[in-house]
Parts: C-alpha cells; sequence; structure tokens
C-alpha cells in the first residue's frame, strides 16, 4: 500500500507533489520520489526515507516543471534497495515514468515474456518496473501522435497481461498525464480538479486527502478497470479498458491502510471505522452481557475512531490510556521483526492512572504479526490493571495477502491456524473480542451500500484474482519472510542500479 500522486498544473508541481506525499505517508514510510516534466526532459530524486528527508531544498529547485508524479513506498517485492524506489523510468517508447500502489501476482511470468518476446530488460526485482516494461509495450504498438484512444487501448491490454493489485500512474514525454486501476479495484486511486484562474489543474492520488490538502475538489474513484487521461492541455479523457470489471477493493484499507479523512469508493473511512465500532460492541454486548469492563482504551493511532464508538455503544467510559509518541511513525509497516518490536515501545507509553485497579478493554483495529498487543497487553498489567481484555476492529488476520500489504507469511502472522481464544492466549489477554467478517462488510456498506464486494482475502483466504493456489503462498513465504527479506535486503544493496540516475546530487 504505497502512496502515489499525479499532477498536471499551470504553474510548477514540485511543492504540490511534496504536500501531497505528505499526507500520503502513513502508506509507506521506506522511500519517497518524485518525477517531474520539463521541456522534454524527465527530473528524478528518489530515496529511502520519509519525504521530509528525501526532498531538500536543492533538490525541489531542480524538479521543475508542470507536470509531476510522485510515490512513498512501502515494499511488497523486490527488495528496499534505494534502486527500487519510484518512480521507475523506461526511454521506449517516448519516454514513459511511472509510479505503482499494489503488487502484481504474476510479475515472474512477466519478467520472462518482457524478456524473451518483448525483448526488454527489467533491472531489478521490483514488480513496478515489470508493470511499467508491459505498458510501455503496449504503448509502443500504437504508433506516433497517441491520442487517449492508443492510452486507452495499450492500458486494456496491459489489464490482460498483468495480475492482482494496481493502481498506477504515468507520465508520457510530451503527451500527458495517465492512470489506470486493476479490473477489481482493490488498490484505491482517485481524482480531483481546481482552477486558480489559470485553468483547470488535475491531480490523481491514492487518497482523497492529498486532495483535500492541495485544494482540489474530489471528482470520484476511478471505476476498477478504469484508466483516465490528461492530455496536456489539461483536458481529461476516462475509458473503461477491462473485459470484467468488479469492483472488489481491498477491505483492509478501511481497517487500517488508510487515513479516517480520506473518501474510498464513495465511503468516508472515518464513518466505515466508526460503524465497526459499533458493531464490534454489540457483538460484546451479546457475548457477554454482564460484562465487568470498566474503561476503554483504544491503541493509538488507527484504532481510536473505531474504539471511542465502541465505549460510547457500549456505554463505558472511554479514556486515552496510552500516550503516543509523534515522531515515531507506523509500526506495523516497518520492515524487520525487531524494529517493529523496538517501535512499539517507543511509540507507547502507559498512562498508569487509567490502568490501575481496573478492567480494561484495550481496543485496536486489527491483530496481525501481535507485536503491538502483546506488549501492550504486558504495559497494561504493568501499569496495575486488574483484568486486560483485547478486542480487535478486525476479524482475524490468518492469510497472506498478495496485493500490497507487506503480510506475505502465513507463519509470521498470529491467528494463522490458530482459535480466537488461542490468540487470546497467546497474547496474555484476559479475554477477547474479534469482529466479525460479515460485521466488518456490513459496516463499510452502512456508509457506502453500493460496495457489494470487497477483498478480504487476509481474513478469508478468497483471493479476487483467481490465480492464487497453495504453491504460489509457498513460494511467497519462502522469498518473503522475515528472514528473507534481511538477506536479500544485502544482497540489493550491493547492485544498487538505478533505472534512471538520480541527476541530483545527494
Ligand atoms: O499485530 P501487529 O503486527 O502489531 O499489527 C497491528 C498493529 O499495527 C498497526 O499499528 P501501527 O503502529 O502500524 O500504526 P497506527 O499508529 O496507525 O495505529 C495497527 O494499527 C495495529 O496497532
Ligand atoms: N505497497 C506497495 O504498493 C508496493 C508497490 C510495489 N509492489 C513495490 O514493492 O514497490
Ligand atoms: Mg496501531
Amino acid at each position: 500500500m504505497c502512496g502515489i500522486v499525479g499532477l498536471m498544473a499551470k504553474q510548477a508541481v514540485n511543492q504540490g507533489i511534496y504536500d501531497a506525499l505528505t499526507v500520503l505517508q502513513h502508506r509507506g514510510q521506506d522511500a519517497a520520489g518524485m518525477m517531474t516534466w520539463h521541456e522534454g526532459r524527465f527530473l528524478l530524486r528518489k530515496s529511502n526515507g520519509l519525504v521530509r528527508d528525501v526532498f531538500h531544498t536543492r533538490h525541489m529547485a531542480r524538479l521543475k516543471g508542470s507536470l509531476g508524479i510522485g510515490h512513498v513506498r512501502y515494499p511488497t517485492a523486490g527488495s528496499s534497495s534505494e534502486a527500487e524506489s519510484q518512480p521507475f523510468y523506461v526511454n521506449s517508447p517516448y519516454g514513459i515514468a511511472l509510479a505503482h500502489n499494489g503488487n502484481l501476482t504474476n510479475s515472474d511470468q512477466l519478467k520472462q515474456e518482457l524478456f524473451s518476446s518483448d525483448l526488454r530488460h527489467i533491472n531489478t526485482s521490483s514488480d513496478s518496473e515489470v508493470l511499467l516494461n508491459v505498458f510501455a509495450h503496449e504503448l509502443g504498438k500504437q504508433g506516433l501522435h497517441l491520442g487517449p484512444g492508443d492510452v486507452f487501448d495499450a492500458v486494456r491490454r496491459v489489464h490482460r497481461r498483468c495480475k492482482g493489485g494496481y493502481a498506477s500512474v504515468a507520465i508520457i514525454n510530451g503527451v500527458g498525464l495517465v492512470a489506470f486501476r486493476d479490473p477489481h479495484g482493490i488498490r484505491p486511486v482517485v481524482f480531483g480538479t481546481r482552477d486558480e484562474g489559470a485553468g483547470q489543474e488535475v491531480m490523481i492520488a491514492s487518497e482523497s486527502v492529498a486532495l483535500d490538502v492541495g485544494g482540489f475538489e474530489l471528482h470520484r474513484d476511478l471505476a476498477p478497470g478504469e484508466a483516465i487521461f490528461v492530455d496536456m492541455d489539461g483536458e481529461i479523457h476516462t475509458q473503461q479498458c477491462a473485459d470484467a470489471p468488479q469492483l472488489t477493493s481491498c477491505i483492509f484499507e478501511h481497517v487500517y491502510l488508510a487515513r479516517p479523512d480520506s473518501i474510498l469508493d464513495g465511503a468516508y473511512v472515518y464513518g466505515t471505522r466508526m460503524q465497526m465500532g459499533r458493531k464490534l460492541g454489540d457483538r460484546i454486548q451479546s457475548e457477554w452481557p454482564d460484562h465487568d469492563i470498566d474503561v476503554v482504551i483504544p491503541i493509538p493511532d488507527t484504532s481510536r475512531t473505531s474504539a471511542l464508538e465502541l465505549a460510547q455503544h457500549l456505554g463505558v467510559t472511554y479514556r486515552e490510556g496510552f500516550m503516543k509518541n509523534r515522531y515515531i511513525g507506523r509500526t506495523f509497516i516497518m520492515p524487520g521483526q525487531t524494529q517493529r518490536r523496538k517501535s512499539v515501545r517507543q511509540k507507547l507509553n502507559a498512562i498508569g492512572i487509567e490502568f490501575k485497579g481496573k478492567n480494561v478493554l484495550l481496543v485496536d483495529d486489527s491483530i496481525v504479526r501481535g507485536t503491538t498487543c502483546r506488549q501492550i497487553i504486558q504495559m497494561a498489567r504493568e501499569a496495575g490493571a486488574r483484568k486486560v481484555y483485547f478486542a480487535s476492529a478486525a476479524p482475524p488476520v490468518r492469510y497472506p495477502n498478495v496485493y500490497g500489504i507487506d503480510m506475505p507469511a502465513a507463519g509470521e502472522l498470529i491467528a494463522h491456524g490458530r482459535s480466537e481464544a488461542e490468540v487470546g492466549e497467546l497474547i496474555g489477554a484476559d479475554r477477547i473480542f474479534y469482529q466479525d467478517l460479515e460485521d466488518l462488510k456490513a459496516a463499510c456498506r452502512e456508509v457506502n451500500p453500493n460496495l457489494e464486494a470487497f477483498d478480504c482475502s487476509v481474513f478469508d483466504g478468497n483471493y479476487v484474482t483467481g490465480d492464487i493456489d497453495d504453491a504460489y503462498l509457498a513460494a511467497l513465504e519462502a522469498s518473503r519472510n522475515d528472514d528473507a527479506k534481511q538477506q536479500s535486503a544485502g544482497d540489493h544493496a550491493l547492485v544498487g542500479t538505478h533505472n534512471l540516475e538520480d541527476d541530483i546530487d545527494d
């Protein structure tokens, strides 16, 4: 779940893209990048780190042009090396730059095809470089003087070749800005416009919050399979490019990934999280009518919205019992388990008086590896809690994700192969409550009734693209478990080859 942004403006886009990336930072903390287009040239700055660390004044000054794309990365394929940060560039045809959120599930096969049939070499192990080259190859079949129809034809063929989750934004040199969303709409992407007197400006981004900050009016989400093309005059063209599009967006965006002030597929994430809190409150009430919970305490940050609603619904006092260090980012999207474990302690500290002698219900949005809840429960006990109950606003996460969330190894998921009660015991809770999957779906539908189906694979093991089997998952687990990733990080650091050299000194 990286963050992507594209901007076609009437003035320099560097600051606008920077601002958008800072509000999409929660989608990726490993690397950031920006590519602008100026007088027929692409200008690039990308590196490992947070947005504020990657772009210094000297980089910004050189990122000229009124057309650009940006990316914040949370790696789900390849390595976390700087060489695989985005955007990527390919010089033929025309010159194309691309940024991608999601994960291709057939990138190995595509890489082979690109080499043996399309005569294209992929120099990194990133699936995004594969996606860019498939798009480039298909665009190359259209000939010179590209129009909207040519771009859409190429996207149609990309959809036929690529499997998995992909929301992408690209610049075609001298032609315009393009974005497309996979036929299941797994990852989000929205677009909007603003006019500050010089004409229409267009922003495309992973989440509507980026548009809010830039003063853009949200038009809508791209539909699954749809593409948008903004020509050099700022004219917008859209077209459905998939043969059988079906919206099954990733429900985990609502649980954890997206910001609550974003609107995804017509549903306010804040609203869906509130509904999750209510449903979970109902479940606790019906399973345990004579509960002895004294206080409901959220695990900052993401669970706050649902925990507050849960407490109100249950009629129990809500208190902020953990203080969050605002300088530590999200722990779940950190690359290694050692770093994640250490960061929980750095990030959260208990306020003793909220725990002493009380029966507390701790609420989190989800339990994935169990890194957070194990330590938090221990902290609550050390702070003097009598009983510690734990509630998750999402159902048990039992299956790997293959569409752009870095949960590749079933063995690392605490609920994999375990009952709810077993998880409760393992994390040291006196009692555990999980959301029911049907209730989670209903929570989202209550905010937007048109949301019929979702990708819920991490909860039910049903992969909407239909191409995932046990052999695929076993190979993924072997290549991307925490140990394997650490090993490959070292290997790739040695290569360090960029597919377009950053022409700006560090
Ligand atoms: O079971 P785990 O593997 O620990 O994963 C789940 C936890 O990770 C996330 O928090 P994170 O710190 O990433 O971000 P937040 O501040 O947005 O809650 C999520 O909100 C849970 O608290
Ligand atoms: N989280 C994502 O969207 C990652 C995009 C891409 N698969 C990468 O690893 O760079
Ligand atoms: Mg959290």
